[in-house]
């Protein structure tokens, strides 16, 4: 989707960081046209802003999605340019391995570098306490591993990402459950938000019946909620006690940084 960009002077400052556009010349007198990015250059452009607090020797979580892909990209780039150094890289998914792999980036694990220095990761929502919802892309698991073990977790997203309360954008809450038994849990979570008007959906592979598989050979039960699910720490924790359940995607309290690229350009906010 092409998101016009009319506030020139912002746009044309975060593009050019990027290498998205070229400096115009300082000759030209006529003013500039509005600059039309799309959302996966404004992910782009969270993406770089985001890389510029990685430094040399750090141990990095290395996020999943299109906009984190963005990011991986950027520190292997870095990285073959030399200027940056003895990175290790913690991937948050099979796909981010494969993808850090192909860039030559170094790659370990939690059990070997237990403290993570930074971890930089996409969201599907960021509520305005920076409360995030996050594994549409199915790999909340392992993010939410990462991301925990990190000092500092950057969080790039579009402002399209932006809620006013989590489950706010009427798009999925995800939660991997183990699949045994699956109906019954789904049955269960969606019991839970009975209230919030919730509909549980067993999450399937595009186009296909069968259920999506996560990295960790687990199973996605995607909840839609019609309303706000009230408190989200009580939420997470009656979540947490089925049995059935392995993680859910509610990132509550974890982003220390949120960078958003929108309209007006690139907005920074960090944790209170
Ligand atoms: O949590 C995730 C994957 O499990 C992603 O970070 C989230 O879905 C955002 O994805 P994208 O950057 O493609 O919009």
């Amino acid at each position: 989707m092409a998101i016009p960009y009319p506030h020139f002077i912002a746009a044309e400052k975060a593009a050019i960081e990027t290498g998205l556009l070229a400096p115009s010349s300082p000759s030209s007198s006529l003013s500039p046209p509005p600059v039309i990015l799309t959302q996966d250059e404004l992910k782009k452009i969270a993406a770089y802003k985001a890389v510029e607090y990685v430094e040399s020797g750090m141990v990095l979580g290395l996020g999943t999605g299109s906009t984190a892909k963005h990011a991986v990209d950027r520190i292997g780039e870095l990285l073959r340019q030399g200027k940056l150094r003895d990175i290790v890289g913690i991937p948050t998914s099979k796909m981010t391995h494969e993808q850090a792999a192909s860039l030559g980036i170094p790659l370990s694990d939690l059990d070997s570098h237990p403290v993570v220095d930074l971890a930089i990761d996409g969201a599907d929502e960021v509520d305005p306490e920076l409360n995030l919802v996050k594994g549409r892309g199915g790999s909340l698991l392992r993010e939410k591993m990462v991301e925990g073990a990190c000092k500092k977790f950057v969080v790039i997203v579009d402002e399209s990402k932006l809620v006013k309360y989590i489950g706010g954008s009427g798009l999925a809450m995800p939660v991997e459950i183990i699949p045994f038994c699956w109906k019954f849990t789904a049955d269960r979570l969606q019991k839970l938000f009975e209230e919030a008007g919730c509909v549980a959906k067993l999450r399937t592979f595009p186009g296909k019946d069968e259920p999506f598989v996560t990295d960790n050979r687990n199973y996605i039960v995607d909840l839609y909620f019609k309303k706000s699910i009230g408190d989200l720490k009580v939420a997470s924790d009656a979540i947490l006690q089925l049995a059935g359940v392995v993680e859910h995607g509610m990132f509550l309290d974890m982003a220390t940084t949120v960078i958003i690229a929108g309209e007006l350009g690139v907005t920074v906010k960090h944790k209170r």
